[in-house]
Formats: C-alpha cells, structure tokens, sequence
C-alpha cells in the first residue's frame, strides 16, 4: 500500500551482511507487564549480561522515550506550540498507547534489521497492538516475553508512587488499576519476576536465545 509517492530502496549492505558481521541474529525482545513488575530492570539486566557476551543489544525503554520520540504535549508545547503539542503528543488514552506502541514496533523492527538485538520494554497493554507489531515483523524476529508479576507485588514495589497516586484518584486510567492489562496468551517467554531475580531471569532469556538459535550456543 501506498498512499504517497514514496518508493522502497534495497540497501547495498543486507541484514544477513550485517548478522554476518557481529555473529549473532537481530531480534526484537518484547517485555510487556504492569508498571513495577520487572520490565526495565530485566531489559536492563539482560542488555548488560548480552554485552559482555559481545552481542550487540539496545534497551527501548517506556520512560525514557516518553521522553523524546514520543514525548507528551506538555514537553511538546514549549518548542513546538500549542496545534502540534495536540496533535502529535502521547499520553496514555487506549489510542495514544496504540500510537505508542506502533512508533515504537516500528523501531525496533529497525533495529533487528540493522542486526541488533532490540530489548523494548513498554507496558503494551493491549494484545491487539503487541500481536500488529508481531505481524509486522517476519516470522521469529517478535520474541513476546510477559513480565508476569502479580498486581500485588507491583503495588507493594511502587518504585515512583504511582500506585498510591492513581489508588487515590490523583491519576486516572492508570494499568491495572482503571485500565486494562491484556495478558498475553501465548508468549515465547513468561518470566516470574515476583519469585526469581533479575539476574535468573535474564538468565532464561539467554537460555531461550541460545535454543532459537539467535546467539551461538558458545557465546
Ligand atoms: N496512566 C498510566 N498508566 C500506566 N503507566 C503510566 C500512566 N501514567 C504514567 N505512567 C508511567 O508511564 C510508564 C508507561 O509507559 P509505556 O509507554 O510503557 O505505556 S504504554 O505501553 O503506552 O501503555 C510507566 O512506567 P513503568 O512503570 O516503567 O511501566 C509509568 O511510570
Ligand atoms: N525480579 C525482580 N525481583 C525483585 N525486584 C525486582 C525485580 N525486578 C524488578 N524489581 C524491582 O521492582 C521495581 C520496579 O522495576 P522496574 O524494572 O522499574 O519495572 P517496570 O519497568 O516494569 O515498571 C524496581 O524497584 C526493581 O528494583
């Protein structure tokens, strides 16, 4: 499809030039679960063990680009001004988070393409917008890992307060609490984050990459 005159080039160097090159596969790992239940630190935790393994990982993390690629409107506003700010700012409505998501599948699908191995670690609440993103990838690059951890431990964790916020009506349409969390219903991995540390856990993912055949069994 295409709606405008934009035609697609072949790059001269191709992905398997560059998988070639760094001796591992690009992929996308897809942390999704509740806010407080593991994602950054596991992604983190992950990314730190891969580059000592001398894999070349990048860690997309919800927080941080909220920040830039897909800022709010009020860190829109300044520069940008008001008609922008609206138009082009997330927040967290079910369409905003979509818009989120896409902006960032699209992403990380470059980066599995340049060879890397994506770690992208966003609430996604909705399993409509995780399963586009998988679509859009081909077939095994769309590695889903749920962060599972029990609502409970979330809130008891509440690294920013913002359980307590939201509990107190100062946030609305918070996950989990006045919103939803679309469980994934076949991931690749589920890793029980409120039972094992982050450092098990990153374990089992290198465990999976190894078996799929993404990173050399000896690396
Ligand atoms: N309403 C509401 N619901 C959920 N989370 C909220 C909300 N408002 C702000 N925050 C903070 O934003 C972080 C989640 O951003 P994401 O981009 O991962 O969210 S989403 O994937 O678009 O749903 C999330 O960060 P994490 O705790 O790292 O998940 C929160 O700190
Ligand atoms: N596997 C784990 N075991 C114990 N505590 C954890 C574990 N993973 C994360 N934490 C702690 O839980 C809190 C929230 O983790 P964070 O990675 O910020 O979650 P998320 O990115 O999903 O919001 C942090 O204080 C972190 O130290």
């Amino acid at each position: 499809m295409n709606d405008t005159n934009v035609t697609w080039h072949e790059h001269q160097v191709s992905r398997v030039d560059r998988e070639m090159m760094k001796g591992h596969k690009g992929c996308v790992l897809w942390f999704t679960g509740l806010s407080g239940s593991g994602k950054s630190t596991i992604a983190n935790t992950l990314d730190h063990r891969l580059h000592q393994l001398g894999i070349h990982s990048a860690v997309l993390d919800g927080d941080n680009v909220r920040h830039a690629l897909n800022a709010g409107p009020a860190m829109l506003r300044d520069v940008h001004g008001e008609e922008f700010a609206q138009r082009f700012g997330l927040g967290f409505s079910a369409i905003d988070r979509e818009e989120n998501i896409r902006r960032i599948g699209a992403v990380a699908h470059l980066f599995a393409q340049a060879g890397i191995i994506a770690l992208t670690a966003f609430i996604s609440p909705y399993r409509a917008d995780r399963e586009r993103v998988r679509r859009a990838m081909p077939e095994g690059d769309f590695i889903e890992v749920f962060v599972d951890t029990p609502i409970e431990i979330c809130e008891t964790r509440d690294p920013k307060g913002l359980y307590k916020k939201a509990r107190a009506g100062e946030i609305k349409g918070f996950t989990g609490i006045d919103d939803p969390y679309e469980e994934p219903t076949a991931p690749e991995l589920q890793l029980h984050a409120g039972r094992s540390s982050p450092d098990v856990l990153a374990d089992e993912v290198i465990a999976y990459l190894r078996s799929s055949g993404i990173i050399l069994p000896r690396s």
